[in-house]
């Protein structure tokens, strides 16, 4: 197996939550999966672990056989990306800056970002659609298109292995599919090896190699989609019925409702009418 990240017993800790509790995983060269699983599960803390945003309290994680926490941070960043959930929306740049700091990890210190660097800018700019926009500030664009701008930047970095949590949030539906071919394409010309965190699963199915689903911080299930995908998947790890459907090999499900009350109702306080 040609494997390039491998995460052994990765856990984390907020407070006296065991948030992540001991997570496993190897992602192969090349393949793109999919992190599924509720809110609140650990997938964006694990995501973090793995790129070495967040400190571990137990457990590894190594890129191409090197333990993470002895690369520097430059060396790294050349090798792996994350696209966070939220990133910072105050940032007083235009598009084409931002784009530009994806080339530093690629710079020596008294190198500018010039030449075919800037041939790499201007290619992410346009792949990602985002080059309309390219000198305008952050803060003067939509939730989508600064999503893709940042999406342009992780792109400009040119890294094997690129973390995604739930990229496609803010995106309309035909920005989601165009942000998921814009990824297959990077997967499957380029090669680059993926790992999103995403909730829509039908999606997931249709793009993901592989899927892991996340519970409680544990891994709760993991497979091809077809693997996955059965009725009892979607009422253990979300609580919800389903059907699953075969549009052409690929699993679609369909949910009918929720699996079993799992809060209470409360109290209504009196002297409400509904
Ligand atoms: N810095 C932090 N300090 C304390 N608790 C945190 C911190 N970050 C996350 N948590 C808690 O850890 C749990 C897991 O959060 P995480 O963001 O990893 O979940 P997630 O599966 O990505 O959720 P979602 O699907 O809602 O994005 C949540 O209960 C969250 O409130």
């Amino acid at each position: 197996m040609n494997e390039t990240l491998i995460a052994e017993e990765l856990a984390c800790r907020f407070g006296n939550v065991d948030v992540v509790d001991g997570i496993s995983l190897k992602a192969v060269k090349g393949e793109w999966l999919g992190i599924v699983g509720p809110n609140g599960s650990g997938k964006s803390t694990m995501l973090r672990m793995l790129a070495r945003l967040i400190v571990p309290d137990r457990g590894s994680v190594r890129l191409d056989g090197d333990d993470v926490r002895r690369m520097n941070t430059k060396s790294l960043a050349r090798r792996m990306t994350m696209l966070a959930q939220a990133n910072d929306p105050g940032l007083d740049i235009t598009v084409r800056e931002l784009v530009r700091r994806g080339r530093h990890p690629h710079l020596k210190w008294y190198e500018e970002c010039r030449g075919t660097h800037e041939e790499v800018v201007d290619w992410a700019l346009a792949a990602t659609k985002t080059d309309l926009l390219q000198h305008r500030k952050l803060g003067q664009l939509s939730g989508g298109e600064r999503q893709r701008a940042w999406l342009a930047m992780s792109m400009a970095q040119t890294p094997e292995l690129l973390l995604l949590d739930e990229p496609t949030t803010y995106l309309d539906i035909a920005h989601q599919l165009e942000l998921m071919e814009l990824i297959r394409n990077l997967n499957k010309e380029r090669g680059v090896t993926v790992l999103m965190v995403i909730h829509d699963l039908n999606q997931a199915a249709r793009y993901c190699d592989r899927i892991m689903a996340v519970k409680d911080g544990r891994i709760a299930a993991q497979g091809t989609p077809a693997e996955v995908f059965r009725p009892a998947f979607f009422r253990d790890v979300f609580g919800v019925e389903a059907k699953v459907y075969d549009d052409g090999g690929v699993p679609v499900f369909m949910p009918s409702g929720i699996a079993a009350l799992r809060t209470s109702e409360g109290e209504r306080p009196s002297g409400i009418a509904w």
